[in-house]
């Protein structure tokens, strides 16, 4: 049986964090583990609060799946603060942990920031070398590279700049990007990649960025290639936004199950 690990928040509304994720590594068939960051307060509609852990706790509950579980491949998602992204650093490098897929959530969709500015560097700094992948989207490719990014031209160079700072990939997501297609950006430190679907004009969209990067690692975990995982994992969000439902008053939810038994078999 193929192992993931999330290490994420808590979204106590069932979208996005650690939620998506364990949803998505079950439509995907990968048996899901978790290490939590922060417990959020969180609805369709945003953030109302938030309690993180101790990175000491966080370091616990590591210990305690890697120990023993293991993982065929590695998700994090919200870091909540420095101590803590520095705290996962040490550890994923210690049990030395080779898939590992960085989503740098930075704020949520609602503009409740996840990680304060403080923490990005570290984040650049002891997180990404040991990455094999980092997924921005337009904001934290921005946030990160302080470049303006308003074209693909633009994405491949933020994906280029944000490649400097070690990970193997970058994908930067372009689903804040007007126009007809939804294209996202990879770069492996020569080529560039090209992803594109068509958009989808519709409301049911809480989550997309995490269960996009679950996706991924859990298709890395089965023992697929980057390009490969990228690829699979936007057709698979794209059929779980189509059977999304609109939960909540806010953004509604992507639908993880029924349409991916007959394309991912275990
Ligand atoms: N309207 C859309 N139609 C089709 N695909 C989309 C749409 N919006 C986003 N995507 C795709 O969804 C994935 C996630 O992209 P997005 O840029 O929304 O990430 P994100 O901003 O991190 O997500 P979130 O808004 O949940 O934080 C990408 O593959 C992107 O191309
Ligand atoms: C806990 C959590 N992680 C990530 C996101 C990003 O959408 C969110 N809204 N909440």
């Amino acid at each position: 049986m193929y192992k993931a690990l999330t290490i994420a928040g808590s979204d106590s509304g069932g979208g996005a964090g650690l939620q998506a994720d364990l949803k998505t590594f079950a439509a995907l068939k990968v048996y899901g583990t978790s290490v939590i960051t922060s417990v959020t307060a969180q609805n369709t509609r945003g953030v109302q609060g938030r309690y993180d852990i101790p990175a000491h706790f966080v370091a616990q509950q590591l210990d305690s799946v890697l120990g023993d579980i293991g993982a065929d491949a590695v998700k994090t998602g919200m870091l909540a603060n420095a101590e803590i992204v520095s705290t996962v650093a040490t550890k994923l490098k210690e049990y030395g942990i080779n898939r590992l897929v960085v989503d740098p959530v930075f704020v949520a969709k609602s503009g409740h920031f996840l990680l304060g500015p403080d923490a990005w560097e570290v984040l650049k700094e002891e997180l990404f070398p040991l990455a094999l992948v980092v997924t921005p989207n337009l904001d934290e490719a921005e946030a990160l590279t302080g470049l303006s990014i308003q074209s693909e031209k633009d994405m491949v160079e933020a994906a280029q700049r944000i490649w400097d700072w070690g990970p193997k990939f970058v994908v930067v997501k372009g689903g804040h990007l007007a126009g007809e297609e939804a294209v996202d950006i990879l770069f492996d430190g020569k080529e560039v990649l090209r992803f594109s679907s068509p958009r989808l004009l519709i409301s049911n969209t809480h989550g997309t960025g995490c269960t996009f990067a679950a996706a991924i690692t859990a298709l890395l975990a089965k023992g697929w290639g980057v390009p490969e995982a990228v690829g699979r994992a936007k057709e698979y969000l794209r059929q779980a936004m189509i059977a999304g439902r609109p939960v909540g008053k806010g953004y509604g939810c992507l639908h993880h199950l029924a349409p991916y038994y007959s394309w991912e078999d275990d």
